[in-house]
C-alpha cells in the first residue's frame, strides 16, 4: 500500500531549480534512503514534504490526501515527523521535556486546564511522562533525562531528536543525516535503533544520509538525486552497480 507519493514535485528559488521532477513512491512499512551529492536538493525535498516550502509544481499525496498547502504543524498532525540536518532541539530544556513537548500535539486537555493544572491534566501528564521515558529508553537516554539538551554530546543530541520526532507518533519519519557527526560505533548502534523503531512503531522511514555503510546496510530501497532530479532508484545492490550513480555520486568508494 502506498503511503507517500510525490509526483512531478519541483521547487524553484529565483532562477535556481533546487528540485525538479521529484517522483517518489514509498509503501507503508518501507525503509528508504535518499542519497546524492551536496546541493542535489535532498533537504529541499524534505522541506517540501513537510510544508516548510510550498512546491512550485507537483503534488504530494500522503495516506490518500494531498499535503500541498498545509502548514508544517498540520502535516505533523497528519502523521509526518522529521529531524533536521542541523539539530533543532529546545536546547535550554531538559532531555525529558524535549520529548514531552512533542506529545502536546496529541493530548486532549485544553489550555485552561493545562494552565490551572486541573482535571485531565494530571493523569494525562503522568501518561505523557511514562511514554516519553519509553522513547528515551529506546535511545539509551534515560540516564540523561534531567540534563539540559545542549549539554549532551553530539551523538546523543541526534538520538534525542529522533526520540522527539517519534513522540509525535508519526506514520512516516523523515531523518535528515541521522548519522552526521557520529563515530562508526555510534553509527552501527543507530542502524540497529532505526531497524528496531521501524518494527516496534510500525513506521515508514525515509532517510537522507551520506554514510554509505548506513544507507546500504539499513535501507531496502534507495533513490538517488542529482541536480534536483531523481536519476535512479533500486535496491542497495542495484544502486551500487548503477553506472550513472557511480559516475554522479559514488565514484570509487564502492569498489
Ligand atoms: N531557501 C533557499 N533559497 C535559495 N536557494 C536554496 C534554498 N534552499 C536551498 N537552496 C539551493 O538549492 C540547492 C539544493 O540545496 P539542498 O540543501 O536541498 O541540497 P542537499 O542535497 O540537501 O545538500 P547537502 O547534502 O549539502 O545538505 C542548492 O543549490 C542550494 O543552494
Amino acid at each position: 500500500m502506498t503511503l507517500l507519493k510525490a509526483t512531478h514535485l519541483s521547487k524553484v528559488f529565483g532562477g535556481l531549480k533546487a528540485v525538479s521532477s521529484f517522483d517518489v513512491e514509498i509503501n507503508k512499512g518501507e525503509l528508504v534512503g535518499l542519497i546524492g551529492p551536496n546541493g542535489a536538493g535532498k533537504t529541499t525535498a524534505f522541506n517540501l514534504l513537510t510544508g516548510v516550502y510550498e512546491p512550485t509544481t507537483g503534488d504530494i499525496m500522503f495516506d490518500g490526501k494531498s499535503l500541498v498547502g498545509l502548514k508544517p504543524f498540520q502535516i505533523t498532525q497528519r502523521g509526518v515527523a522529521r529531524t533536521f540536518q542541523n539539530i533543532r532541539l529546545f536546547s535550554e530544556l531538559s532531555v525529558l521535556d524535549n520529548v514531552k513537548i512533542a506529545y502536546h500535539l496529541h493530548v486532549k486537555y485544553g489550555l485552561l486546564e493545562s494552565v490551572l493544572r486541573i482535571g485531565r491534566y494530571h493523569s494525562e501528564e503522568d501518561e505523557i511522562e511514562q511514554k516519553a521515558i519509553k522513547f528515551l529508553d529506546v535511545f539509551k537516554l534515560t540516564d540523561k533525562k534531567d540534563e539540559i539538551a545542549k549539554n549532551l554530546p553530539y551523538g546523543e543530541q541526534r538520538r534525542l531528536e529522533i526520540a522527539r520526532a517519534l513522540a509525535a507518533q508519526p506514520k512516516l519519519l523523515l531523518l535528515d543525516e541521522p548519522a552526521a557527526g557520529m563515530n562508526p560505533q555510534e553509527t552501527q548502534e543507530l542502524m540497529n535503533m532505526i531497524r528496531w523503531i521501524r518494527q516496534e512503531f510500525d513506521l515508514t522511514i525515509l532517510l537522507i544520509e551520506h554514510d554509505m555503510s548506513l544507507v546500504m546496510g539499513v535501507c531496502e530501497r534507495i533513490y538517488v538525486l542529482e541536480y534536483g532530479s531523481i536519476i535512479a532508484q533500486g535496491t542497495p545492490q542495484e544502486i551500487k552497480n548503477n553506472p550513472r550513480v557511480i559516475e554522479a555520486y559514488l565514484g570509487e568508494e564502492v569498489h
